[in-house]
């Protein structure tokens, strides 16, 4: 990967992403925790982190100083097997990591514009930026929650956005979102993306060869740091 913007970590198996993944997320949250009192955590849903979310799980970290939340959600209660907090619940907030405390993006509310303004008012009190932030991709090259034909995605892709959380409405989507700002996203002080398969390392490469702006690329190009980039076939 010849791209200056990020860092290409590649690992000969999913459970060798998942330990170093793992590894480097609980040295960077303990890292806040002992500099600032607490941390915060974002991670993303999908398909793709459930072996990492149960690693993570096992991490000795004092866990009950760490805030976790998602990077994106859809609008749809922690019932459906489309949530991304259930997810988290079941993967994530176990084990070691079971005294987390978990802020979901959605909440129940007449439509996506309303939930994302509870969460914005919950999440705004806390103390920003986020430690750590893993983000996901999809074969679309959408990323948090930021789709390609989202039809807000100029406001998604702003840099300079004064929101925390952002309501989605993108055909390829399925449903509604809720998803973290780009500025909230990129200013956290660990940010990885994390991506399996050559399917989705081919649509990483064409994203970051190729002229078109992609969500991924316009994270990867608005990222202070070289964001570090795990895969595994
Ligand atoms: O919709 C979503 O998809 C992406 C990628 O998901 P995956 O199933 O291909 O791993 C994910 O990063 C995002 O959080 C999720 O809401």
């Amino acid at each position: 990967m010849s791209v200056k913007t990020c860092e290409w970590l590649e690992f000969s198996t999913r459970k060798a992403l998942a330990t170093a993944l793992a590894d480097t997320v609980a040295q960077r949250l303990t890292a806040a925790i002992e500099s600032r009192g607490g941390a915060l955590l974002a991670v993303s849903g999908g398909t793709t982190p459930a072996l990492f979310f149960e690693t993570l799980s096992t991490r000795a970290i004092a866990w009950s100083k760490v805030t976790v939340m998602l990077v994106d959600e859809r609008f749809v209660p922690s019932s459906s097997p489309r949530s991304n907090a259930a997810l988290v619940s079941e993967k994530l907030l176990r084990n070691k990591a079971a005294v987390a405390r978990f802020l979901p993006l959605y909440h129940p509310a007449q439509n996506v514009a309303a939930a994302a303004s509870r969460a914005e008012a919950e999440l705004l009190g806390l103390d920003w930026p986020l430690d750590v932030v893993v983000l996901g991709m999809g074969t679309d090259g959408h990323t948090a929650s930021f789709f390609p034909d989202a039809s807000t995605l100029d406001l998604l892709l702003d840099p300079a956005s004064s929101q925390v959380v952002l309501p989605v409405d993108a055909v390829s989507a399925g449903e509604p979102r809720l998803t973290l700002s780009m500025p909230r996203l990129i200013s956290a002080g660990f940010l990885a993306l994390h991506i399996e398969g050559q399917e989705k390392r081919a649509v990483f490469e064409a994203a970051m060869e190729g002229n078109a702006v992609t969500p991924i690329r316009a994270v990867i190009e608005a990222s202070p740091q070289p964001v570090k980039v795990f895969w595994a076939a």
